[in-house]
């Protein structure tokens, strides 16, 4: 790996390991058979209370190591830790991380409130508790008033602002993001990138970002990992120094975006192809 540009900020997060990955690598087959990695040899730390993206071009091997780290991927060779437990070593089923998704997925049945006290009722022990929780996530992304609604009554920025919260609530020191802002229009996710910021500063959790856009792995990370495809690899990180709060028009952020945005399309072409 090469750093692309090391500013005089320290990094957000502690020396420890939050997450660790090491060496993993993960095939599948294409339908007429022939197998191709979608991960070979990739290695990868993150450190407690950081802030990263994982950028790169569509079927780079993103969504599979999130995959593999929630466990809902289990058939892969190397070795991914969460704090120090293999995560081949959480009952299937449970999870060591909250992973929010590209579409909101709430429950259609249960109101907003409801949505999010399902989670928290796994570790808060008592109702007045959850109650609490409940109105302490909602207010801080801004829905205290839908509380009552059901996922249908509300916009789709509203309903991934309630499942960010829900993500946040769960109780998960590890936040996985897979491109959580794509689906909206630019000015809510943009919105949605402060809110989401603004969390993460108060609650200082890890997060891991999936996204395809350079702007907003840079606006938000603390390090940018650019990943290629065929095989799906980590070609180069970027720590990325600008000063928080950060502005997304803020033109050094713009300038690197730029710069980065070429050796994007440049690694891209270049990926080969088995
Ligand atoms: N269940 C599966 N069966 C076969 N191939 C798969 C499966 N899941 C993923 N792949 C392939 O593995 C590669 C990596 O997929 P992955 O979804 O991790 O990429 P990505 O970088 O997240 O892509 P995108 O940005 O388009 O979401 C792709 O070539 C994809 O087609």
């Amino acid at each position: 790996m090469t750093e692309a540009s090391t500013l005089s900020r320290p990094l957000l997060g502690t020396d420890e390991p939050k997450v660790s990955i090491e060496r993993i690598s993960k095939a599948f087959r294409h339908s007429d058979g022939e197998g191709f990695w979608a991960l070979r040899d990739v290695d990868l730390v993150v450190r407690n209370g950081e802030f990263v993206c994982l950028a790169g071009p569509s079927g780079c091997g993103k969504s599979t190591i999130l995959n593999i780290l929630s466990g809902l991927d289990r058939t892969f060779s190397g070795k991914a830790r969460i704090d120090d437990r293999n995560v081949l070593d959480v009952a299937d089923g449970r999870t060591l991380c909250g992973y929010v998704f590209q579409e909101p997925r709430l429950l259609p049945w249960l109101s907003i409130e409801d949505n999010l006290a399902f989670v928290l009722r796994q570790n808060a022990p008592s109702r007045q508790v959850v109650n609490e929780l409940v109105s302490h996530w909602l207010e801080l992304v801004g829905l205290s008033r839908f509380r009552k609604s059901y996922p249908h009554q509300l916009s789709g920025g509203m309903q991934q602002r309630a499942s960010i919260a829900r993500a946040f609530a769960a109780g998960h020191d590890l936040l996985l993001m897979d491109e959580p802002f794509s689906a909206l229009d630019e000015v809510t996710a943009r919105n949605m990138r402060y809110e989401l910021l603004s969390l993460w500063q108060k609650s200082r959790k890890t997060v891991i970002f999936v996204t395809h856009n350079l702007h907003e792995a840079l606006f938000l990370a603390d390090r940018v990992l650019l990943m290629a495809s065929r095989p799906g690899r980590i070609h180069r990180e970027i720590k990325v120094s600008l000063e928080r709060p950060r502005k997304a028009d803020d033109p050094e952020l713009l300038a690197i975006t730029r710069t980065l945005a070429e050796e994007f399309v440049s690694s891209s072409k270049n990926s080969s192809v088995e």
